[in-house]
């Protein structure tokens, strides 16, 4: 697939008098693991939160699968396709990781989540629900603990239970806000290879906001580059790699 599924086209976010994004625009293509890189501030946290429609862009447009994303409104945006990971894990500590995969289903299904927390006769699509959470769950390595609850989990178990949740509502585009930060190095490994068998098992297009520059570069299909809320540069990791663009954003300039 080589369409174009996400464009970011002149973006501009202020928060007041900073301009968080300065007429950013990027491409993403439909099977393509992308990421967004620069140093802290650059604006990458923004440029997702404008994606999922938490800000508002001053200026510019975003089209995703063909549609302007700003024109539509909230309630038309979650059946769109777009699921996104936060950078500290947001799944409900005191409740199953079972139920946590749920509740990423409920926001798609037509029965309530609190109904069926409460115990209700289970309905069939509850039953569906379920069955494709446990499905979700042993594809990413982790259904033996579906009935625990998350509190006191391995910080690595409840990375693969939060994309487990994310992608129960069966996104095409999946945001991931920096999935290897606070993992061991062999949980880096191992999700870098989950995250391509997304993209290849499962036709996924992942963008990524990630530090961690071995792991980006070691999985990216295309990478932009941004600093102080400005494109920087953009292209394949081996075309990135010798960037004296990007060394001087992240080094500053040589003496
Ligand atoms: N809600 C906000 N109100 C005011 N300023 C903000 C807000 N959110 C972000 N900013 C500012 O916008 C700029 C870009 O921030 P952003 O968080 O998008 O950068 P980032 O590249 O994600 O950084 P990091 O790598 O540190 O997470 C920064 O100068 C930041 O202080």
């Amino acid at each position: 697939m080589t369409n174009d599924l996400l464009s970011l086209d002149n973006v501009t976010v202020r928060f007041g008098g900073v301009a968080a994004l300065d007429k950013v625009s990027f491409t993403v293509r439909g099977g393509q693991v992308a990421a967004l890189i620069g140093p802290n501030g650059a604006g990458k946290t923004t440029a997702f939160n404008a994606i999922s429609r938490l800000v508002r862009p001053a200026e510019g447009r975003i089209h995703f699968d063909g549609k302007d994303l700003l024109r539509l409104d909230a309630a038309a945006l979650s059946g769109l396709g777009i699921a996104r990971t936060f950078q500290n894990l947001a799944l409900w500590p005191g409740m199953t990781v079972l139920e946590n995969v749920m509740v990423g289903g409920h926001a798609r299904g037509r029965v309530g989540f609190v109904t069926s927390l409460l115990g209700r006769p289970a309905r069939r699509e509850d039953g569906e629900l379920r069955a494709r959470a446990y499905a979700m769950l042993d594809w990413f390595g982790v259904s033996d603990v579906a009935h625990r609850e998350c509190k006191g989990l391995p910080f690595g178990t409840l990375k693969r239970v939060e994309l487990a949740r994310a992608l129960i509502s069966d996104p095409t585009l999946l945001l991931l806000d920096e999935p290897a930060g606070g993992l061991a190095h062999g949980d880096v490994r191992e999700l870098g290879e989950l995250l391509l068998r997304l993209r290849d098992e499962r036709d996924m297009t992942l963008l990524l906001v990630e530090h961690h520059m071995q792991f980006v570069m070691g999985i990216s299909d295309y990478v932009v580059a941004l600093d102080f809320g400005r494109n920087l540069v953009a292209g394949t990791p081996a075309e990135l790699r010798d960037s004296p663009e990007l060394v001087e954003a992240y080094l500053g300039t040589p003496a």
